[in-house]
């Protein structure tokens, strides 16, 4: 038992051995509920010897159920573990209802109608019976209806006498009978049935001897008669929740739960746990300011056992696209600065809504960085596994009118719209499913209003023996083959990936290579499925329904399908780490070391539709709160498809400033050292992490300072007179005023530079200057040069050049030219440094050898000939998980957002980076001094602005600005 209770504390332990009979745990995010509730099925196995085929464990998700059985496994052994009755709701009804289900008359052949299936049914039924409301609006209506335990007889005698409600209840009704024509049960139903048939055969479910309820402020109404259902027997039941993580209102669930339940329960004994385990105290104060903006929440405090941490950051971005843009070069930025402690696989980006990925992904695809998808379109609802699930569908229930009708006719058949109209009609009126008339039809038991073509017969032959070919074979298949040699036969039989090649010519591989998945899925869940767990144990008294091998397998498969939140590989079977792209709804109980939460603007977060701000809020302080050491959210200014400027989320007002930073952490020792405690890792050594700053690509930079901390675009002008970089014209004093930040600049004093570091002026100072280059700078060459723009001879011939030294730092390489110093443009415009020297930073190699010239490439733009080929080839690639790198070096994927936006648009760093390296070394004054000092290397000044007074003091705005080119106008307009 010691080693059950190993790693829990004090509290944890009294509520894992606790003996009261109704319990509740209730606590902050990260304080080990879930742990608990693993802990006390193990508890009540092990030490009050319960049955594991007696002990109901509900988790919320699937991925939550299979972490459960994992920490299980490794608790109890793999042979307790099995026999638990464990899984969501929906999936543990689902087993009562082909176990049961034929006591109240439901055919243990059921089908599951999943979201889309209702939506066809109510879309179908519109063009039959022609109502006005939106189908999207009245599944949603009619699923809150039975979310609430509403039956139709409910509705029907509760109907008022309005058109609207007249209405409702018309389509509420023919969408129960479409189902049960169809023999389907849709989410709502797994539940409701459930409860009808425990209602009437409590039997079933006489043999429980403890019920536990993970995420339980998620509940609905009907499952918490689901709860007193299950757990009547002997009333002994453990939940654990936290009332300020309920997000799932817009699904019916009643927070009220916690209440009714200790009303129900009079004995309830309640446990609060309130060390958090999970999150550094700068993560957790923030988050605790958030919640307690919820004035009706009753007070109360999350202790962190962490140390405090790097404050999170609010990075304010220009737009959408440089949002995702800055996102990866943070990631980058901080997989190579923490020398191995952080990587890819530590990080999550979790979105409030799944279209925000968009950018983001091809970011990280184009950058070559590993991902995978959660929570978002889901896997099984791609096209090409959608149809071939469909087909399984039909073998497995042909009566599932839904599958049916959209196989009907794919891949092509000759049936067309005409056709199927008139033979949903004809089963309509004849009230058999759509495969039983059609059946009827082509032996001409039944004939038509509109006689069928001799194609059409032709095709709907060929669909009809197709299947039963897949009925007869299944019936061969060794059970755990089943679903697999489905597919292939299916496949097979369609020639389906020539299907593909000639209706998605230009991603058919993608999409094959989805097939080949489901394949891989397929094999993987048969297996699953043939383990004990989906077997309800007997119980005296009531019959349980007989279910053949394969034909059940295959029902399995199908039905984990249609439950399934979110399908990914097994992490074993991961080959590389990857980050993770969730939506802040499938991240819930779950965490990661490094958290990004995009898009925290109004509209965004809170939703601009959302009805309930109170639960947006949770919403964030769910997505906070999975932060275990390093949080962050972006801003981004404007939208690009409104152009308006947007409105930072109301959930991080004024007063929670001091909890923020606005650009990302300086990985120096400490920031690494607390980030390996916070993880329990080891720190890596003072060698790898010298080693990581070299590392980087010359894009890069140590700092998060290549985007203004403002949010402006990236380049700020320097302003000589005010002595402070200005955006577009605005100091960046006044914005950060406005705007209630600091720029990057101004935060240097919280820089130190990490031990191999070196800095611009360090660098400056062990390298000799070379003369030769100046005059040859001096040259001739210099000369060329649009009207009104200065080079840098004629610029610095007025005094200042003279008094520079110039190191060895590489010749930039200049955009499709050739190595040289004049570059003036073909037109005249605003006057820049040439974005490469802007990105210079010397790199540790020149600080470790003065002498050696380092030949670095220089950043060139991207090219654009590519660019229109690239974005067009494979659009399909952002549903996935990201591709390899090598399809990146193929050229086969998109470019960066921005280059795709803003093809001219270079990458390139603000000297603000190196100006931030000079900052410790004596002798360092102000910006002015630290950015002369950073320009009297051989920077290529030939489109520098600026004009000289007679004395040659500058006068303007001495510029450091590139072309913004198209995003710039538009903001100017
Ligand atoms: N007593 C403990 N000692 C050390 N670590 C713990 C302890 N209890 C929990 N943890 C760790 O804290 C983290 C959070 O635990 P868990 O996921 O169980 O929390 P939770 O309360 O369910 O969180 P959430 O509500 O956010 O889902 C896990 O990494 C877990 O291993």
């Amino acid at each position: 038992m010691e080693s059950m209770l190993r790693g829990l504390n004090a509290t944890q332990r009294a509520a894992v051995t606790s003996k009261a009979s109704v319990l509740q745990v209730l606590a902050p995010p990260g304080s080990g509920k879930t742990k608990t509730l693993t802990s006390r099925v193990a508890y009540l196995l092990a030490h009050e010897g319960y049955r594991p085929q007696n002990v109901i464990c509900c988790t919320f998700t699937i991925k939550a159920s299979r972490e459960m059985r994992e920490r299980l496994r490794g608790l109890v052994g793999g042979d307790l573990e099995g026999k638990l009755v464990l899984g969501t709701f929906h999936s543990i009804c689902r087993r009562y209802l082909v176990t049961y289900g034929h006591l109240i008359g439901i055919p243990n052949n059921f089908g599951i109608a999943d979201s889309d299936d209702s939506l066809g049914i109510i879309k179908r039924l519109q063009k039959k019976i022609k109502f006005g409301m939106e189908p999207r609006a009245a599944r949603n209506k009619i699923s809150h209806r039975k979310a609430r335990g509403q039956r139709l007889d409910d509705i029907l005698k509760s109907t008022g006498k309005s058109m609207e409600a007249q209405e409702f209840a018309m389509i509420f009704q023919e969408y129960e009978t479409a189902l049960a024509t169809s023999n389907l049960l849709d989410y709502d139903d797994l539940l409701l049935k459930c409860v009808e048939l425990l209602r009437k055969y409590p039997q079933c479910v006489s043999n429980i001897e403890a019920l536990l309820i993970d995420e339980f402020q998620d509940t609905n109404n009907v499952q918490f008669g689901l709860m007193k259902l299950l757990a009547s027997a002997k009333r002994r039941i453990t939940i654990v929740g936290d009332p300020d993580q309920s997000i799932y209102g817009f699904r019916s669930a009643e927070i009220e739960n916690l209440n009714r339940m200790q009303a129900y329960y009079p004995g309830t004994v309640v446990i609060n746990l309130e060390e958090n385990y999970r999150s550094s105290s700068a993560v957790l104060n923030l988050a605790q300011d958030v919640i307690e903006q919820d004035e009706e929440r009753p007070s109360k405090r999350l202790k962190s056992t962490h140390c405090h941490g790097t404050l999170p950051v609010l990075r304010r971005v220009p737009n959408p696209h440089e949002e995702a843009a800055w996102l990866v070069s943070e990631v980058k930025r901080m997989t190579r600065m923490t020398g191995g402690c952080l990587e890819y696989a530590d990080i999550a980006i979790l979105l409030r809504s799944a279209f925000l990925s968009l950018l983001i992904e091809k970011a990280l695809a184009n950058a070559g960085i590993p991902y995978k998808m959660v929570g978002g379109r889901r896997f099984f609802d791609r096209v090409e596994v959608r149809i071939l699930l469909d087909y399984l569908r039909v073998i497995s229930h042909p009566d599932n009118n839904s599958a049916l009708l959209s196989i009907i006719n794919t891949p092509t058949r000759k049936v067309g719209d005409g056709t199927v109209a008139e033979l949903n009609r004809a089963s309509e009126a004849a009230k058999v499913s759509l495969w039983i008339l059609v059946q009827k039809v082509l032996k001409r038991e039944v004939s038509l209003e509109k006689k069928l073509s001799k194609p059409a017969e032709q095709g709907l032959g060929e669909l009809v023996a197709l299947i039963r070919k897949g009925q007869d074979k299944l019936k061969t298949f060794e059970p755990t083959q089943a679903p697999g040699k489905l597919i292939e036969l299916v496949a097979n039989a369609l020639h389906f990936q020539d299907y593909l090649k000639k209706q998605y010519k230009e991603d058919w591989e993608d999409r094959w290579e989805n097939v080949q998945e489901l394949l891989l899925q397929a094999k993987d869940v048969t297996l699953q499925s043939l383990t004990a767990q989906d077997q309800l144990p007997e119980v005296d008294g009531v019959k349980q329904a007989q279910v053949e091998g394969s034909q059940e397998v295959l029902a399995r498969f199908l039905a984990n399908v249609a439950l399934s939140t979110e399908v990914e590989a097994d992490d074993e079977s991961e080959v590389k780490p990857r980050i993770t792209i969730s939506t802040i709804h499938s991240a819930k109980g779950l965490e990661w070391p490094v958290v990004f939460v995009p898009a925290v603007y109004e509209g965004s977060i809170p939703h601009s539709r959302a009805e309930d701000t109170s639960e947006e809020r949770r919403l964030l302080y769910v997505a906070m709160t999975r932060a275990k050491a390093l949080l962050y959210m972006t801003f981004p200014i404007m939208q690009s498809r409104s152009e308006s400027e947007s409105i930072l989320t109301q959930f991080l007002p004024s007063n929670v400033d001091h909890r923020l930073k606005d650009v990302g952490p300086v990985f120096n020792d400490q920031t690494v050292q607390d980030i390996a405690t916070i993880l329990q890792r080891s720190a890596p050594s003072q060698e790898l992490l010298a080693h990581a700053a070299t590392s980087l690509d010359e894009s890069e930079s140590q700092f998060d300072d290549i985007w203004p901390a403002d949010g402006s675009p990236k380049g700020p002008f320097l302003n000589i007179e005010t002595d402070m970089p200005t955006y577009y014209g605005r100091s960046a004093q006044s914005l950060a005023g406005a705007m209630r930040v600091n720029t990057t600049f101004q935060q240097r004093s919280n820089f130190s530079t990490v031990a191999g570091f070196t800095t611009a002026s360090h660098q400056m100072s062990i390298i000799p200057p070379q003369k030769e280059r100046v005059d040859q700078l001096a040259k001739p060459k210099l000369a060329k040069s649009s009207s009104g723009q200065g080079n840098l001879a004629t610029f610095f011939s007025k005094g200042t050049l003279r008094e520079v030294q110039i190191d060895n730092v590489p010749l930039p390489r200049l955009v499709g030219g050739s190595q040289t110093w004049s570059s003036a443009p073909a037109k005249p415009q605003p006057l820049s440094i040439p974005v490469e020297l802007a990105s210079h930073k010397p790199g540790a190699a020149l600080a470790s050898n003065p002498a050696t010239t380092v030949k670095r490439p220089r950043p060139v733009l991207a090219e654009t000939s590519n660019i229109e080929h690239r974005r067009t080839k494979r659009p399909y690639t952002c549903f996935s998980s990201s591709p390899t790198k090598e399809e990146f070096d193929n050229g086969a994927l998109p470019q960066a957002t921005v280059a795709e936006e803003e093809p001219h648009r270079p990458k390139y760093n603000t000297t603000m980076s190196t100006l931030q390296q000079s900052k410790s070394e004596p002798g360092y004054s102000s910006f002015k001094s630290g950015i002369l000092n950073t320009m009297s290397r051989p920077t290529p000044l030939s489109s520098m602005s600026g004009t000289l007074s007679a004395n040659g003091a500058m006068k303007k705005t001495l510029g450091v600005r590139r072309s913004l080119n198209g995003w710039a106008d538009r903001k100017n307009k």
